[in-house]
């Protein structure tokens, strides 16, 4: 378990990024804290793994506070996904994979190995292990970012708009991907994004954010659709307008729900669960 206590950051500058957050981020469960741009998102990641201190406040890990953990040891005990990939683009994906097993000095044989298996478990091809990352297309590049992540096996993975530089259809697809790994390795993934639409295919908890990262609501995707907190959330999700404002029409053939685009999106079927 992650647990946020109270926890600011102001930049240098005077930039409140961050104003008294409270969270806990359950284990085991993908959270994703999504919020228009500037809500803090990216700052609150990056407080887990201490890549940004906070100025008050703490965050703990299994109930340690991160600040007393080595920051450069945190940081390889917790896989880190940015949104360009963040490969090293002189090094082959082979060698991007093992980067942070090789820091720990894992032999060499044990660590290609390991970054096969890796590579196996995102959906790549072996054989892509050889090329560099400029031999690699968005996607794929965006699934080596994965698999360097989880190549030290760790239990936290962080993922900041990983999916945010390619197109809609490989996007759609890696999110597939996400849920499916998700399911297989269990760990607990906290996933930034501004996508409510993602948000709600990823969460099992979902923190939406204001400015200064305020939580206008925490809850699972379908409390915060059936109860949404406020007219900001309710806006947000697009329940009042947009693909989630459905409603009814009738057929010859019995009810149908049409969204606000006119576009038929299911079939009322009455008395089910
Ligand atoms: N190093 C910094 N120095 C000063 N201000 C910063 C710094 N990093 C971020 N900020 C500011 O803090 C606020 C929150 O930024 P942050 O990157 O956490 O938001 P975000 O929700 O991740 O945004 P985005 O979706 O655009 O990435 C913004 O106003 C940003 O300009």
């Amino acid at each position: 378990m992650i647990e946020f206590r109270s926890v600011t950051k102001t930049y240098p500058d005077g930039t409140v990024a961050v104003a008294d957050f409270d969270l806990v981020v359950p284990p085991h469960r993908t959270t994703v804290l999504v919020g228009s741009s500037g809500s803090g998102k990216t700052t609150l990641l990056r407080m887990i793994n201490r890549m940004v201190e906070p100025t008050s406040g703490s965050i703990e890990i299994d109930g340690t506070p991160v600040g007393e953990r080595d920051p450069v040891k945190l940081r390889r005990s917790i896989g880190y996904v940015l949104q360009n990939g963040g490969l090293l683009p002189h090094q082959k994906v082979i060698d991007n994979v093992t980067t942070v097993l090789r820091l720990e000095g894992t032999p060499k044989t044990r660590a290609r190995d390991r970054a096969h298996e890796v590579l196996d478990v995102v959906g790549l091809d072996r054989a892509l292990a050889e090329r560099y990352p400029s031999q690699l297309s968005g996607g794929q590049q965006q699934r080596v970012g994965v698999a360097r992540a989880l190549a030290a096996d760790p239990n936290i993975l962080l993922m900041d708009e990983p999916f945010g530089a390619v197109d809609p259809i490989v996007r759609a697809e890696l999110q597939t991907e996400t849920i499916r790994l998700q399911q297989e390795l269990n760990k607990t993934v906290v996933f930034v994004t501004h996508d409510i639409d993602e948000a709600f295919l990823l969460g099992d908890q979902v923190v939406i954010l204001s400015a200064g990262a305020q939580v206008a609501q925490v809850g699972s995707p379908s409390e915060i659709v059936e109860n949404p907190a406020s007219d900001f959330v309710a806006s947000f999700i697009g329940v009042e307008r947009g693909r989630r404002a459905l409603r009814p029409k009738s057929t010859a053939r019995g009810t149908v729900l049409v969204d606000s685009a006119g576009r038929t999106q299911g079939v009322l079927v009455e008395g089910s669960q």
